[in-house]
């Protein structure tokens, strides 16, 4: 597949596995906000998810563990308000869903009901399944998180990539089959070996999006402001950046501030 935006009306769960079986990648990035959620979604994303990377993008956290729902929630209603075609995910935030089923089938339902999003996200494997089958049975729409799960930063303490090992990469395919078995209808892989995520792919039938885990997946995400260059300390190797925001924005804003000290900035076309 060559095309660029596929012609889809406007996409769902169902629309996003149509896609894997006809071999069409899949777009995902982050949003968190209605006005970068409006562009997005007018260039044609496939999928725009609230991450909970709100909490180090927005809120200037180390970590996502900070992120509570109601803020999730702010941030997913404010991306609703702006999308006519895009599938929005919102990832339920640390803290939210962990402590057993009740409470994340209640987490998710306060996400559906007070942000209007589509589908929500968990990070984990088997030990999360029953939540996700609770979720799944108010007619949620789950989408799973393995590999780099940054919600467990303090378990692994560091952002390498995750699953080198053999056991480690079972591990990661057994819990990727859970996940699909218990009805998720798509997986994010983040920062694992290409050859695990393309051995995922290749024995789930639901779609697996990588980010850092190469390119035979079924479709990539990245952070809306990394891969804007907005984000300028972080550089990860899976990041490619398609603009350089951070030095276009800081020479718009000089500029400013150099028309403003200049007494060049209203000119009498600008004033009344
Ligand atoms: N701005 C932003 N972008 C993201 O992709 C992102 C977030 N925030 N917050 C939540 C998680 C955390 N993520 C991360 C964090 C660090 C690396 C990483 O590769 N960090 C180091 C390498 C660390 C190491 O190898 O020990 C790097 O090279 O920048 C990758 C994904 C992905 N998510
Ligand atoms: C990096 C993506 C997958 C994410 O979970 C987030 O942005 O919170
Ligand atoms: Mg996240």
């Amino acid at each position: 597949m060559s095309t660029a935006k596929s012609d889809y009306k406007k996409i769902t769960t169902n629309s996003v596995q149509e896609m894997k079986r006809n071999g069409e990648k899949i777009s995902m990035l982050t949003a968190y906000d209605f006005t970068m959620a409006k562009i997005v979604d007018s260039a044609g994303i496939d999928v725009i998810l609230v991450g909970d990377s709100a909490s180090n993008v927005m809120a200037g956290h180390e970590t996502t563990l900070p992120i509570t729902l109601d803020q999730m929630i702010y941030h997913a209603s404010s991306v609703v308000r702006a999308i006519d075609r895009a599938l929005v995910v919102v990832d339920l935030p640390f803290g939210s869903y962990q402590g057993n089923s009740k409470e994340a089938l209640t987490s998710a339902i306060r996400i559906m009901k007070e942000s209007g999003g589509h589908a929500v996200k968990l990070e984990g494997g088997t030990e999360i399944v029953d939540s996700i089958e609770r979720i799944l049975k108010a007619g949620i729409p789950v989408m799973g998180h393995l590999g780099l799960t940054p919600q467990s930063i303090y378990k692994f303490g560091t952002y390498t990539v995750r699953a080198r090992e053999e056991a480690e990469a079972e591990k990661l395919l057994e819990d990727a089959k859970a996940l699909e078995a218990a009805g998720c209808f798509a997986l994010v892989l983040e920062k694992i070996p290409s050859a695990l995520a393309k051995r995922v792919a290749e024995s789930l039938d639901i779609p697996v999006i990588g980010i850092g885990a190469g390119p035979d997946v079924d479709g990539q995400v990245l952070v809306l402001h990394d891969m804007l260059g907005m984000t300028h300390e972080f550089h990860p190797r899976f990041l490619r950046r398609y603009l350089d925001l951070y030095d276009q924005i800081t020479g718009a804003v000089g500029n400013y501030v150099t028309d403003v000290k200049n007494r060049e900035f209203p000119n009498d076309k600008e004033s009344y």
